[in-house]
């Protein structure tokens, strides 16, 4: 059976319609991790008047060179000082206040000497005209586009918003993700294993985890075993709740995969079944009243890179996202040998020296699809295509970053 190439599974899905954008407003402190809904623009001028950056005093430049500047009055941070400079006065002015009109320096402490009745200074060192003033607008202007709809909000984002007294945010509502780990032989975490064969279960954590780093609500259903009625009835209950439901495992040829026949029996469209890439080639993706089914391959790494690659996607449409994770072209520091006819993600290190991409395989463990600790140290994915053979040290390769997803 010829399989699907990537581009077109990765068209296929990026045209699955995921119905109407939901959103949800919420305290501007609970809004960490999430995708904002709005574009934040600024509503006014930051700083909204010309502001001492130092303590001193409020001066016309030009009167620097007389021989003392008589002292007006005091203008406190937070002050609406409403009292204009004329020639020859100055006013004692703190980080933070507006400085007063007429002003047009501000001249710091440590470069005057006061009278000894303290109505007057002696510029002791001169400054630059506009010295330590900040001016309208220095940080941003009425109707900047300050943080862009898709952003994830971080430290920053909260406090540029703070500065701008959103006291509620329009998130993107999380997808609900449910992730499913099916197979006699896996054990869940912490359960006692009884036989040699058993083998621990990392799939359903991985994707848990991979999905709520991608902003998702990710539901753990922990693992099944391979038993029809049990994997069915299991996937009709998630589908209740849960917008995405991954499972991992019982894709394959075996007499035991039941996973691919019950998604059809589920009354789901099968969009797709088996896409020409390693890992992940067992892939199904299907649709269901507006949900979806992705049901992965059993083996930690290909169930992890097809999660990325098929599932970040939704989640990333979902949340209205421009992008489900960054990729760059990058130069190979040694000789790649590709192994397939297929298209190829192979677990890499990224360097940049000079702002230039650079990958090696620096520890990484040539293989089976089992090999999950190849994702760990911030790895990265290379993709070669089908029609790629072994590739040069120093020619251009295509990877996916999976950092700041
Ligand atoms: N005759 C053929 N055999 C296989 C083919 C094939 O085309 N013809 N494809 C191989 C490829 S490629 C893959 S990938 C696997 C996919 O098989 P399944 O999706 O049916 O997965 P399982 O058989 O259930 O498991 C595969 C492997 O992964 C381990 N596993 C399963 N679940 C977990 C889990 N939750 N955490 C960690 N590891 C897990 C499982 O023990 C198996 O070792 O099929 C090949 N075979
Ligand atoms: O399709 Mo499998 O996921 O290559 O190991």
């Amino acid at each position: 059976m010829k399989l699907l190439s990537y581009e077109t599974s990765q068209n296929m899905l990026d045209l699955l319609d995921i119905g109407s954008f939901r959103s949800e407003n919420l305290p501007l402190s609970s809004t960490l991790g999430r995708i904002l809904a709005d574009d934040i623009v600024a509503e006014y001028n930051d700083p909204q008047f010309p502001t001492a950056s130092m303590d001193g005093y409020a001066v016309k430049h030009a009167d620097l060179d007389s021989d003392s500047i008589s002292i007006l009055g005091y203008n406190p941070a937070g002050n609406d000082e409403r009292r204009v400079l004329a020639d020859g006065e100055c006013i004692k002015t703190f980080t933070g206040s507006m400085m007063p009109e007429g002003a047009d320096t501000l001249i710091q402490i440590e470069n005057v000497s006061v009278s000894e009745n303290s109505d007057k200074i002696y510029i002791d060192e001169k400054v630059n005209f506009g010295s330590s003033v900040r001016p309208i607008g220095e940080g941003y202007k009425a109707g900047d586009v300050l943080i862009k709809k898709g952003t994830k909000i971080g430290f920053a984002e909260i406090g540029v918003m703070a500065g701008l007294n959103k006291v509620m945010v329009k998130v993107a509502l999380k997808p609900r993700v449910a992730v499913i780990s099916t197979g006699s032989e896996i054990l869940d975490l912490g359960e006692q294993s009884d036989n040699p064969a058993q083998i621990r279960s990392s799939n359903n954590y991985t994707l848990c985890a991979l999905f709520e780093q991608a902003g998702a609500d990710a539901i753990q259903l922990g693992t099944a075993p391979d038993d029809r009625d049990e994997i069915m009835q299991t996937f009709e209950n998630a589908l209740a709740s849960a917008d995405i439901l991954i499972s991992t495992g019982g894709v394959s040829v075996g007499d035991y995969d039941f996973v691919k026949d019950i998604v059809p029996r589920l009354g789901a469209e099968v969009v797709y079944k088996g896409v020409a890439i390693k890992p992940g080639k067992h892939i199904m993706v299907a649709q269901r009243e507006g949900k979806f089914i992705l049901a992965l391959p059993g083996f930690a790494y290909s169930s992890t890179v097809v999660s990325i690659l098929y599932g970040l996607p939704l989640i990333s449409k979902m949340l209205g996202k421009s992008e489900p994770y960054k990729r760059v072209e990058a130069k190979l520091s040694e000789r790649f040998t590709k192994r397939s006819r297929l298209t190829e993600f192979t677990a890499c290190n990224v360097e940049v020296v000079d702002g230039e991409y650079f990958v090696n395989f620096k520890d990484k463990k040539v293989g089976s699809s089992a090999i999950l600790t190849n994702m760990l140290n911030g790895s990265a994915l290379m993709v070669t295509g089908e029609d790629d053979g072994d590739l040069e040290e120093g020619t251009f390769v295509n990877v996916i970053l999976l950092e700041n997803f």
